[in-house]
């Protein structure tokens, strides 16, 4: 699925380059905004931070929400005291879209996560064009030079990248791109499988100094109470915030 799914966005993206060529997003990139300081919104602190997802549907759940206005919904996330929004660009099985990443950016004053199969440099520049401050790149669906490549390129620009790693190699190999920002997602993204212990199991081996957050399946105070023991200084949520009452539900989640 993970294969499938680096596909269709990376052809996706040769799509739009056939709009607009990779120079026009070079150049709409520098002409853009400065990224925020991610780094210094997730730094670690006494209570665990939250990065909220704007999430319409995924592969292992189909459609969760309708979502008309992601602009309105980062803001009750800005609101409820999120320390970052991630906005899913993939359109084929999440329906997302960059233009869901410009309202979104345009509505919050916290740093936005573009979350897609990034896998070409043409989709970190139109990332940054767009006015994300992070980018997502998925160590499970990148050789080492391209995952080096595109982290270097990712920081050139200003942003921050969040490495996402599901093994023990997956983290050794962030921690040698020079990731400052590593996820473990307990979500095993060839098999839809949830793992929630993983990230406990992992987070030793993330240096002290790296951000360490834990991705997925938090559906409720217990888990983000389980990752905060773990070691999670952040904890990226989606589905759990679309499906509810998003503002009670971050409160409950910040309240851990
Ligand atoms: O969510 C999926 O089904 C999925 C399938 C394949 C690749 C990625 C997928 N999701 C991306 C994410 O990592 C999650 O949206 C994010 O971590 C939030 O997860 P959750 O809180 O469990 O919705």
């Amino acid at each position: 699925m993970l294969a499938e799914l680096v596909g269709g966005a990376v052809a996706d993206a040769d799509a739009r380059a056939a709009e607009l060529p990779l120079d026009a997003v070079i150049a709409a990139a520098a002409d853009a905004p400065p990224a925020l300081d991610a780094l210094r919104a997730l730094a670690p602190a006494d209570r665990v931070k939250v990065i909220a997802e704007v999430k319409r549907a995924s592969p292992s759940r189909g459609r969760l929400a309708d979502i008309p206005d992601p602009a309105a919904l980062a803001s009750l996330y800005e609101a409820g005291g999120a320390s970052a929004i991630s906005v899913l660009t993939e359109q084929r099985r999440f329906l997302g879209s960059l233009d869901d990443l410009r309202a979104v950016r345009a509505a919050v004053g916290i740093p936005v996560l573009r979350k897609d199969f990034i896998a070409q440099p043409y989709q970190v520049y139109e990332a940054r064009a767009a006015g994300a401050d992070i980018v997502l790149l998925i160590v499970a669906a990148l050789d080492q030079p391209t995952l080096e490549s595109l982290h270097a390129l990712t920081l050139s620009l200003g942003m921050t990248a969040l490495v996402e790693t599901h093994s023990a190699d997956e983290v050794a190999r962030a921690v040698d791109a020079g990731a400052a920002l590593i996820g473990v997602n307990a979500r095993n993204l060839d098999t839809f499988e949830l793992d929630r212990d993983l990230f406990g199991t992992l987070a030793d081996r993330i240096p002290t100094g790296v951000i360490r957050v834990a991705e997925s399946a938090v559906l409720g105070p217990d888990d983000v109470a389980h990752y905060r023991a773990s070691g999670a200084d952040v904890v990226l949520v989606g589905e759990a915030l679309v499906t509810s009452d998003p503002t009670a539900r971050l409160a409950e989640f910040l309240s851990v």
